[in-house]
């Protein structure tokens, strides 16, 4: 039974023996966090390796069937992979008051704080994060870390880097499964012949301390990402799930050095509906604390639109959404969450 009923904060979640009344979510049989029945087919999302010469058609059916997949022989070095996940644990071990110091100002903006998808659900989550947004996270490694605030800068801007090269790499090849190339896109097509980055996104760095009753806890309620494609790092520890309308929950089990793509609602925007994004959440358990670096990838810097790609809806089919920018479409996901695509929608799927 919960004792504990007073308001209790993200930043203290490490040191609670019992699970607060506001931490315990009412699972029905559906969303159980619980593994399921030995008679139940052990899925798993596809683990592509980039380096397969059938590379574009196995990312294509992954996007298809999942929405989600693993992937080896990525080229982002394992030592950054290492140091950004001890970047992270440097900041959540810090004591609360220091991480309160980078506490985000608003929801959407750079700092510490809850995930900003907390205000649609009435729960709170089993977890802590911190948001690198632009520029002004640099301000918050200041003030926390004065000594190493250069070093830490560089490595977050090593990470983005290579995280960006990632990207771009596997949108040309996923839009290969779809028989366009990256000249079919406006922004896409800019930004390669002018050498300009494709560089909108956002690093989220989230922590789920040990829980004392993970059955009734939620780490990270089930969402889909709202930008074209998020890259994750998780550590050792797994907890990831994603959804699928035959099977239900399936566990992502972490591989070391391997990182999992998740195609966000932006990309479907763009595949006229082709892909999902796809529904997943992050559990926690009782015995070890778990990290994770998700970086989200928003596509063209600046206010540029996404819109569905002409020669994939066809030349008299409908393009299902209209036109949004990364910015416009946050703004409407954070104000009806998962009706955002519905909002944006102009033509129904059926007609
Ligand atoms: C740009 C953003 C994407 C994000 C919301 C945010 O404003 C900042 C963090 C992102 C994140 C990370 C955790 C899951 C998520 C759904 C959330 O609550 O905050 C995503 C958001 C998203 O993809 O829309
Ligand atoms: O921690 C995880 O495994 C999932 C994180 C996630 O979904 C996100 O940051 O958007
Ligand atoms: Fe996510």
């Amino acid at each position: 039974m919960s004792s504990i009923t007073e308001d209790v904060s993200i930043e203290n979640l490490s040191s609670l023996q019992t699970l607060p009344d506001s931490f315990t979510w009412k699972h029905t049989a559906a969303d159980s966090v619980l593994p399921p029945s030995s008679a139940a087919v052990k899925e798993s999302i596809p683990i592509i390796n980039l380096s397969d010469p059938d590379v574009t058609t196995l990312l294509g059916n992954a996007c298809k069937t999942w929405g989600a997949f693993q992937i080896a022989n990525h080229g982002v070095p394992q030592k950054l992979l290492d140091d950004i996940e001890s970047l992270s644990k440097t900041f959540f071990d810090m004591p609360s008051e220091r991480k309160l110091e980078a506490a985000s100002s608003d929801k959407g903006a750079s700092g510490y704080g809850e995930p900003r998808i907390s205000t649609f659900f009435e729960k709170k989550m089993w977890s802590e994060g911190m948001t690198i947004a632009d520029g002004s996270y640099r301000n918050q490694f200041l003030k926390i870390w004065p000594r190493d605030y250069t070093k830490y800068c560089r490595l977050v801007e090593e990470y983005k880097g290579e995280m960006e090269k990632l990207a771009s790499r596997l949108l040309s090849s996923i839009l290969g499964s779809l028989g366009v190339t990256v000249d079919d896109i406006e922004w896409a097509h800019k930004a390669k012949n002018s050498g300009s980055k494709m560089g909108s996104s956002v690093i989220r760095l989230n922590h789920y301390p040990v829980c004392p009753e993970p059955e009734r806890a939620m780490g990270l309620a089930a969402h889909t990402d709202t930008c074209l494609l998020t890259i994750l790092h998780q550590s050792n520890m797994g907890g990831l799930q994603v959804f699928k309308k035959e099977s239900g929950w399936v566990t992502v089990e972490p591989i070391p050095g391997v990182l999992v793509v998740n195609i966000g609602d932006l990309f479907h925007i763009l595949s006229n509906g082709k892909f999902h994004s796809v529904v997943h959440r992050a559990i926690v358990n009782q015995t070890r604390s778990r990290i994770s670096v998700a970086y989200l990838w928003g596509g063209p810097a600046g206010d540029v639109e996404i819109s569905p790609i002409s020669k994939i809806a066809g030349p008299v089919g409908p393009c299902l959404y209209r036109p949004v920018t990364w910015s416009e479409y946050l703004r409407i996901k954070f104000e009806v969450f998962d009706k955002a695509l519905d909002a944006i929608r102009v033509v129904n799927p059926t007609n």
